[in-house]
């Protein structure tokens, strides 16, 4: 007779000192199916885990436990190959701390108390679901590195409440991240409501987010609902929040602080229970004190930061993107653009890109509209270079070079796992002169800090 099937039992490890909390955990999660291994100090906890660790699909674990703090828990296990995801119980005060551990690289974090439900979805999505814990789904933002850890930031914040500050250079994708993190919250259903303080004018700013009643000023001649209001139950994006006006401030303060807003002219307070979100290419906690921004406010707003790197930090991306608007591009003309010439990918991947993202997609536009070849050409994507040197099409030879060289030690370090000694191998150059130009190339940076 067939062996019916099992369902899928997850095994999480939890460490609670408090035994009517622990109990009644362990109780419920053994309800739902799962199997739960309880270990009521962080030093039994250190002990208990490792060899556990490949079994285990989560550990649920309280910040505060008597012998230690479960960070150092956290610090300990973290070291251990194949360690599980952490799930942090908090007290309200302990949140800062929880925040910095979901940076270190946490899956989540829940403040006390909290709704079993909740409690059990978190547990659901943070825990790993094959057996070598591999993130399954692909990735939406790109293909590099630093983007994907930014990728994963953004889910780990999605399901909580807390403001989302991303910081990041003018037009490398903030927008995009934080319509992204509207997506895959429990809100997506909600409105996104996008605010550019920097468009608006300072005076109409105010009625612009919070509404205005009928006659609060000349000219207001009927009742306006404001941005925040409008959000509803979804997300507030803040953008260019660094040039909001300091008056300003002081009313988007409270609306945090408060959870109400009242509208220009008004007196009663509304409910606000949209999420903020805000962006900003300026550092704004160096800004504080006298230079315009509050920093009482920053330190509301910036609880989940996370940071879009420029595109000249993540090369793997920009092919990614050329290939992307390209494709968008054809489709809504009847070009016969084939692709790329590899010149031209040369080209965008020696260029720096200030202007990020947007440049690299106005640029393959540009081009798409105005090549009269079917593969685009340097002197496509940039004109103002061709016209200088007078040679459409050529590049100086020793950026041709730096850029191949650097795609192929790319290629074989991908290909040995980040092994230098195997990948100069492969590139018939000694472990020295591939050291070497990894460091010239802004590579050896990289592979030091993903090593
Ligand atoms: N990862 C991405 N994938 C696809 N398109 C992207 C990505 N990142 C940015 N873009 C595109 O680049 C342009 C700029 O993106 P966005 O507006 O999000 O940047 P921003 O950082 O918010 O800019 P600003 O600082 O000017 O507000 C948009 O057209 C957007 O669609």
């Amino acid at each position: 007779m067939p062996k019916p099937m099992l369902p899928d039992r997850a095994r999480i490890g939890l460490v609670e000192d408090d035994p009517v909390m622990g109990g009644s955990i362990v109780q419920r999660l053994e309800l739902e199916g799962w199997k739960v291994i309880w270990w009521q100090s962080g030093r039994e906890a250190i002990a208990g885990i490792p060899p556990a660790a490949h079994a285990l699909d989560l550990v649920i674990c309280d910040i505060r436990l008597p012998d230690m703090s479960g960070e150092t828990v956290f610090n300990e296990l973290a070291r251990q190959p194949n360690s599980p995801p952490f799930l942090f119980v908090t007290g309200f005060g302990e949140v800062d701390q929880a925040v910095r551990l979901m940076r270190s690289g946490a899956v989540d974090f829940m403040t006390k108390p909290f709704e079993m439900d909740d409690f059990l979805k978190r547990i659901e999505s943070g825990r790993r679901t094959t057996s070598s814990g591999v993130r399954l789904k692909g990735y939406y933002l790109g293909e590099s590195p630093a983007i994907q850890h930014a990728e994963d930031l953004i889910h780990r914040y999605a399901n909580h409440d807390l403001p989302v500050l991303i910081t990041g250079e003018t037009g490398s994708g903030k927008e995009v991240a934080a319509r992204l993190l509207h997506q895959i919250s429990p809100r997506a259903t909600e409105p996104f409501m996008a605010v550019n303080c920097a468009a608006i004018p300072a005076e109409l700013l105010e009625s612009e987010i919070f509404g205005h009643e009928k006659g609060a000023f000349t000219g207001a001649q009927q009742r306006h609902l404001g941005y925040a209001e409008r959000a509803g139950k979804g997300t507030l994006f803040l953008d260019e929040i660094g040039d909001m006006p300091l008056s300003l401030q002081a009313k988007l303060l409270r609306l945090i602080e408060d959870g109400s807003l009242v509208r220009v002219g008004g007196e009663t307070p509304i409910p606000f229970r949209a999420r903020v979100v805000s962006a900003t290419h300026r550092d704004l906690a160096i800004r504080g004190g006298t230079s315009g921004f509050r920093e009482d406010l920053y330190f509301r707003l910036a609880v989940l930061p996370v940071e879009i790197p420029p595109l000249r930090h993540r090369r793997e991306d920009i092919t990614w993107l050329l290939d992307r608007f390209l494709a968008n591009a054809v489709s809504r003309s009847d070009t016969r653009i084939r692709g790329f010439s590899a010149l031209a990918e040369e080209a965008a991947l020696t260029y720096a890109w200030p202007g990020n993202v947007r440049e690299l997609r106005n640029r393959v536009d540009r081009a798409a509209a105005l090549s009269t070849s079917e593969w685009i050409m340097p002197g496509d994507l940039f004109p103002e270079h061709a016209s200088n040197a007078g040679s459409a099409g050529f590049l100086p030879l020793a950026d041709v070079r730096d850029a191949a060289e650097r795609r192929q030690i790319e290629r074989a370090l991908e290909e040995t796992g980040g092994q230098i000694a195997k990948a100069a191998g492969l590139l018939a150059v000694s472990r020295t002169t591939l050291w070497e130009k990894m460091t010239r190339l802004g590579l050896a940076e990289r592979a030091r800090s993903e090593s």
